[in-house]
């Protein structure tokens, strides 16, 4: 992965004309990425158009080699689009980078060893032009406790927390996140989203990749989900849970006639799971009036929404005939 390069874009934050782009956010736009290694190119990002607004806090989503971390590079400005364009906040990314508009938390990135914790997060904000205050950030992260600790002595979740610290304490209005909290324990995964909730609370732009559905589901505004360098769904979690279909009803109904569960209006699928019949539906309205209707004795009943993971399956394994809205 390279450096960002400087850019001779524009002064910062002002559009061609002078005016001011206080409300742009983040736009991608037909990007295309092919990468080229020994083993032939891969075709890692194949045209995805992406607008994310100021505020929004967004997750991208999609089984390994999706392109997530492509897109996210893309959106760094630390790999070059071979199609497309990418303007945060009204600007390319390397001049949104040299204007202190951008923190990043990626998959990789070692701290600089044998300084304390607080050394290190003090040399990182006098980087910046408006850094927020030391003490402040070290409070958001979580590690006052450490402070005093040197950076090679540190747990694998301790060294996450002072990286997100090191994202943070430029006070970026975008902060993008790769898979931030695959090193984290339970414990470590909640303090780290009760740290990035109460930095997006701060009317900040926040976009992570993960591949923990809870997550998206939890703490994102928005799901974008990629697959095979497509978007293959975007939009609100509860929407994309909405747009597969389903939700599931359960009701004890012993000795149930399966093929004519199966039959019934805005039912998709039943299966029986000893005296428990599962129906998924794509329209669960019409389905639980017709179960009733047929089916007086059906009891216990239970209807629910698709989570997310099961959503995500369905958009994502089928995907050849490419993007889906
Ligand atoms: N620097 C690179 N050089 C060559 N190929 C690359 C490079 N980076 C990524 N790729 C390839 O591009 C495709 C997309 O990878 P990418 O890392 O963007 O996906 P991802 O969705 O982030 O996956 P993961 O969840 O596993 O991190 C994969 O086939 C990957 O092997």
């Amino acid at each position: 992965m390279s450096n960002p390069t400087p850019t001779t874009a524009g002064p910062a934050g002002v559009e061609p004309d002078g005016a001011p782009r206080a409300a742009a956010g983040i736009e991608l736009r037909g990007l295309v990425k092919r990468w080229r290694s020994a083993a032939g190119p891969v075709d890692a990002v194949r045209g995805i158009d992406v607008s994310i607004a100021r505020g929004e806090t967004v997750a991208l989503l999609g089984p390994n080699g999706a392109g997530k971390s492509t897109t996210i590079d893309m959106m760094l400005g630390l790999a070059e689009p071979d199609a497309g364009t990418v303007s945060v906040f009204g600007m390319r990314p390397a001049a949104a980078i040299d204007a202190g508009a951008v923190g990043a938390m990626l998959q990789t990135g070692a701290l600089i060893r044998d300084l304390t914790v607080r050394e290190l997060v003090r040399m990182t904000a006098a980087l910046f032009p408006v850094p927020m205050d030391v003490d402040e950030v070290m409070a958001l992260a979580g590690i006052e406790p450490i402070a005093g600790q040197r950076t090679n002595r540190l747990s694998g979740g301790q060294t996450q927390r002072v990286r997100a610290a090191i994202a943070l304490v430029g006070d970026p209005d975008l902060l993008v996140l790769d898979e931030p909290t695959v090193a984290l324990d339970v414990e470590g995964r909640h303090a780290f989203w009760a740290t990035m909730r109460a930095f997006a609370a701060r009317g900040k732009t926040v976009v992570f990749a993960t591949h923990y559905l809870d997550e998206a589901d939890a703490h994102a505004d928005r799901a974008v989900l990629m697959a095979r360098g497509r978007v293959v769904a975007d939009g609100p979690t509860t929407e994309i849970k909405a747009r597969v279909g389903s939700r599931t009803i359960r009701a004890t109904l012993p000795g149930a006639d399966l093929p004519a569960l199966g039959a019934l209006p805005g039912v998709v699928t039943a299966d029986r799971h000893g005296d428990a019949v599962i129906l998924t539906c794509s329209d669960s309205d019409a389905a639980i009036r017709a179960l009733l209707a047929a089916h007086r004795e059906a009891r216990d009943i239970e209807i629910s929404g698709a989570g997310l993971e099961q959503a995500f399956l369905q958009l994502t394994g089928d995907d050849d005939e490419g993007e889906r809205r």
